[in-house]
């Protein structure tokens, strides 16, 4: 260090800094800030301050330029950015613990220094929520956030932006306090002149530029000014008749690049350390402490997802209303057939009843058509005047008796199809019925069954059930779906923690992205082991359905899932900086992900265009692999159980990838 930097905490010298080609915001900036001092830097709105702050605290690096700072570690400066960038939904004592834990100190040592400075900034009951206080008490909060460390470098960008002039006094007052008791160097931003006049140095900045830097009454000397606005205006004049502008062309020509990444200046944190994860997960275990919509999503989500699921989908249809019009009967009802009657069509349609329909008797096929039309009911049969010695003659003769007979043991149908799911269900049971009717008209009749049965016989299925339930063919597919989009909710607060600035905080005190990204990682898969747990149980130890492989296994494959979702999530938080975004690109792959991947539908039901594609996506294979586990028992070495679990694997490390390479390139994730 030689004697120059002894005496400054932070010296930049020819900083140049630029977003685009088209922004160029620090232009050969040179600046000094004494120890032990408060050095303002005044400038307008856009000027460059907070960019030229973040590149002192390493957060950014200059195009060009040195930047000379008297501590070394992130630990030794004090941040308080320009929002308030504090969880608003947990306590004043929680967000100190939070940052407390991060900085090592516990116990005696935390609670001595939070009561050194909930006096010293007159902070609110710890027990006050972030959301409950005044913008002023947050602010202060903010502040005392940043003083926790007790650190020799504080920088604070724009303390009293938005303030009311007593709230700005009691901040310039601790200021002024802090620098009487501990000699600590502050470097604050505000385009407030009258404040700037009470720093012990002043930097006035212009377009990226340093106009003039000293004590406010020396430069006011110096420009033969009576006040500091004066002077600002009249170097502003001079800059803008020099063309001095960032904007001007030539600027951006002469524009220098360093061939290499200049240096930050602080010493690199290493990139994961124990006691770092463990105060993120401390923030979020306070976080979903005082969320309901987190235990929602825990919770409820899953209970009431499965719970609908098992009583609205793929049951038994009750109460369709069949219209009958028995010719046989005329106006007598046999809704209830006995022994006593002897009319086959009675039989027919008591046996039909045992299908929960609600049968109405029509005299007349006219008016039945009407009603139908009108869908009062979902189709009707007719059967002819003397259908009982019809059916008989036509089963006695194999079929050959004279069209007159043929016609009249045939039942009519006309069905409203407007409704295919109805309309075939009627269907099924329609054919079931008269099979069942065949079968005792053959006892009856004593005739052989087998020659008027359908010649098809069903033995035990090799897998799973013989009834059709539809819900036994979804549950995979909304299992893994809910493993897969669960996550994406959780990584909401990743994304909430972005936009309100708590991110950028986190890395300003020391956190690096290795241990935020771990951290969310490790809370997700907690919260969907036991959002998976309940699902699993309810479906299968509550509901019965039937799982017969390991459920080990399936709970594996669910994880692995779970994980590319994790990571599917923390990319859409990353890529996207408003919610409104986020969530329309989720639901935009929300849809197309359940209707292609198998789940709703077979995937040997899709056009083949689309099959092709569809093995590609990351549920597919899955879905077969877990419907593989828990009906057919089939384990991993059978090649549709493990090739689900590689495409798993895969997908979870693409989009692993790709939360890399975002952590990396993203302003603000990676040090631009
Ligand atoms: N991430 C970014 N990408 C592109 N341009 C940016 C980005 N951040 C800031 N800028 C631009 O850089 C310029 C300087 O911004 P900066 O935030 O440093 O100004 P400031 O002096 O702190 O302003 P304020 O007082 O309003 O906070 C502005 O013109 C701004 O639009």
């Amino acid at each position: 260090m030689n004697g120059k930097m002894e005496d400054n905490m932070i010296e930049v010298t020819g900083a140049y800094k630029r977003y685009d080609v088209h922004t160029e915001v620090l232009c050969d900036l040179n600046m000094s800030v004494q120890r032990g001092s408060i050095y303002a830097f005044l400038g307008p709105s856009g000027c460059g301050k907070t960019t030229l702050l973040k590149c002192i605290v390493g957060r950014m690096r200059l195009d060009c330029g040195e930047i000379v700072l008297g501590v070394q570690h992130r630990s030794q400066i004090g941040y308080m950015p320009q929002e308030t960038a504090l969880l608003p939904e947990i306590t004043i004592k929680e967000t100190l613990s939070y940052f407390g834990w991060m900085y090592g100190m516990k116990g005696i040592e935390l609670a001595r220094r939070k009561q050194e400075l909930y006096d010293f900034l007159d902070i609110p009951p710890e027990n006050k929520r972030i959301k409950k206080l005044s913008g002023g008490q947050q602010r202060r909060v903010s502040l005392c956030v940043a003083l926790l460390n007790n650190p020799d470098l504080m920088i604070l960008d724009e303390p009293t932006v938005g303030l009311d002039p007593l709230l700005s006094y009691s901040i310039w007052q601790c200021l002024f306090k802090m620098l009487e008791r501990s000699n600590k160097t502050i470097l604050l931003t505000t385009h407030y002149i009258e404040e700037a006049k009470q720093a012990n140095r002043v930097g006035i900045m212009r377009g990226g530029c340093l106009l003039a830097q000293g004590e406010p009454a020396a430069i006011v000397k110096e420009y033969n000014c009576i006040t500091l606005d004066q002077v600002f205006i009249k170097l502003s004049t001079q800059q803008e008749t020099a063309s001095h502008s960032i904007t001007n062309n030539e600027a951006g020509k002469n524009y220098p690049m360093l061939e290499k990444k200049s240096k930050l200046p602080l010493l690199e944190e290493k990139c994961f350390s124990l006691r770092n994860f463990i105060s993120l997960l401390l923030k979020n275990i306070y976080f979903l402490k005082y969320s309901p919509l987190g235990w929602f999503l825990i919770l409820f989500v899953p209970i009431s997802v499965s719970v609908l699921f098992e009583f609205s989908l793929g049951q038994e249809q009750f109460n369709l209303k069949l219209g009958i019009v028995n010719e046989e009967l005329g106006h007598i009802s046999c809704s209830n057939y006995s022994s006593t009657c002897q009319l086959a069509s009675c039989k027919y349609i008591s046996l039909l009843q045992e299908h929960n329909l609600d049968l109405v008797l029509y005299q007349d096929t006219r008016k039945a058509y009407s009603d139908a039309k009108r869908n009062l009911i979902w189709g009707y049969m007719h059967l002819s005047h003397n259908f009982t010695e019809s059916i008989h003659k036509r089963m006695l003769k194999k079929g050959l008796v004279d069209n007159g007979t043929l016609l009249n043991s045939e039942i009519s149908i006309w069905m409203d199809m407007s409704n295919q799911v109805t309309a075939i269900y009627l269907r099924k049971n329609i054919y079931v019925s008269f099979n069942n009717f065949l079968k005792w008209l053959s006892l009856r009749c004593r005739w052989p069954i087998e020659y008027f049965g359908v010649p098809i016989h069903f033995n035990p299925p090799i897998y799973g059930s013989e009834t059709f339930k539809y819900n036994e063919f979804s549950i995979a597919g909304m299992l893994l779906m809910l493993e897969f989009f669960l996550p994406m909710t959780y990584a909401s607060a990743l994304l909430d923690d972005k936009v309100e600035g708590i991110l950028e905080r986190s890395f300003i005190a020391g956190h690096t992205t290795v241990e935020l990204v771990a951290a969310q990682i490790f809370v997700t898969v907690t919260l969907f082991i036991i959002s998976t747990t309940l699902l699993t149980t309810i479906f299968y130890g509550i509901f019965n359905h039937a799982f017969e492989g390991s459920i080990m296994l399936a709970m594996v494959l669910l994880i692995l899932v779970g994980i590319t979702g994790t990571f599917y999530g923390i990319s859409v938080a990353l890529i996207f900086d408003n919610h409104v975004s986020a969530t329309t690109f989720v639901l935009g792959t929300f849809l197309p992900l359940a209707v292609v991947s198998g789940m709703i539908w077979p995937t040997e039901a899709m056009h083949s265009s689309l099959r092709s594609v569809s093995w590609l996506l990351p549920l597919t294979h899955a879905t077969e692999a877990y419907r593989s586990i828990s009906v057919r028992a089939w384990t991993i070495s059978h090649p549709t159980v493990y090739v689900g679990f590689l495409s798993g694997l895969l997908w979870a490390s693409v989009l692993c990838l790709i939360t890399i390479i975002l952590v990396k390139t993203k302003p603000g994730m990676a040090v631009k």
